[in-house]
């Protein structure tokens, strides 16, 4: 658990014509949680963006799994996943959350397979399942998804569990959730954070994740998670 994943200094962006965020010094080891703390506007989803390969950075240096960014952004991004990024990769309220799988599946697979099998969505969704089982086991009890409910019929956690879920079917190796804290049940915030560490806990997974307030972040020891503040410039 000692490999640097994500090292990063002296790293900024400035556009336009203010600074988003300045000065990131980092060193992420590979299996462990980032949280980048900070309020409205501090630069948290344009920072989680830049580690995700997503957004070119104005300053400093930065690798990822081993790459140089921007350099080597396409690559990065093939294996850092971002769940729901609001405003990015919106989840569409006219899907089920059954079709919103299908559509990943179909990403991640070869050009000349354009579609996906209802077996193979079927079994993507008893992935999801035994998921969930998990987090119960490790005290996050977040509940099932229903796999013909519409997105726009989900409640807010079930919403950032299936961002959660969707990115991981391209079975990256950094899962990146912004805005953590967007949940407004305290409850379910300590949900979110403890299926992440359930999560973490069966996969090896490095997460980077973003809120305003880690109060409801439970930081075991030796789990190897680091915070960073983000300051309002
Ligand atoms: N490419 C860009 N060009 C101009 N302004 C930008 C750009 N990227 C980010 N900003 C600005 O930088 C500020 C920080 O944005 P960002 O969304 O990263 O912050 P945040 O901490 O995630 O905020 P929130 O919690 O409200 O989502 C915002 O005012 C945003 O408009």
């Amino acid at each position: 658990m000692t490999d640097t994943l994500i090292r990063a200094e002296g790293l900024g962006l400035r556009a336009g014509g203010r600074t988003v965020y300045s000065d990131v010094d980092l060193d992420v080891p590979a299996g462990g949680t980032l949280v980048v703390r900070g309020r409205a506007g501090s630069g948290k989803t344009s920072l989680l963006l830049t580690l995700a390969g997503r957004m070119r950075p104005s300053a400093g240096t930065l690798t990822v799994l081993g790459q140089t960014l921007p350099q080597r952004a396409a690559a990065v991004r093939r294996r850092v996943a971002l769940a729901e990024v609001r405003g990015v990769n919106e989840l569409d309220d006219a899907l089920t959350v059954e079709q919103h799988v299908a559509e990943r599946l179909v990403l991640h697979q070869p050009w000349h397979r354009p579609w996906a099998g209802g077996r193979q969505v079927a079994e993507q969704l008893e992935r999801v399942e035994q998921f969930l089982a998990l987090t119960a086991e490790a005290g996050a009890d977040v509940p099932a998804l229903r796999p013909k409910e519409f997105v726009s019929d989900v409640d807010p956690l079930e919403r950032m569990v299936l961002g959660v879920v969707l990115a991981l079917i391209g079975k990256p190796d950094v899962l990146v959730v912004d805005d953590v804290d967007s949940l407004r049940r305290s409850e379910d915030r300590r949900r979110a954070w403890e299926s992440l560490a359930a999560l973490q806990e069966t996969t090896p997974l490095t997460v980077v994740a973003s809120c305003s307030d880690a109060s409801d972040v439970r930081w075991h020891p030796g789990d190897h998670r680091i915070l960073l503040d983000l300051p309002e410039l």
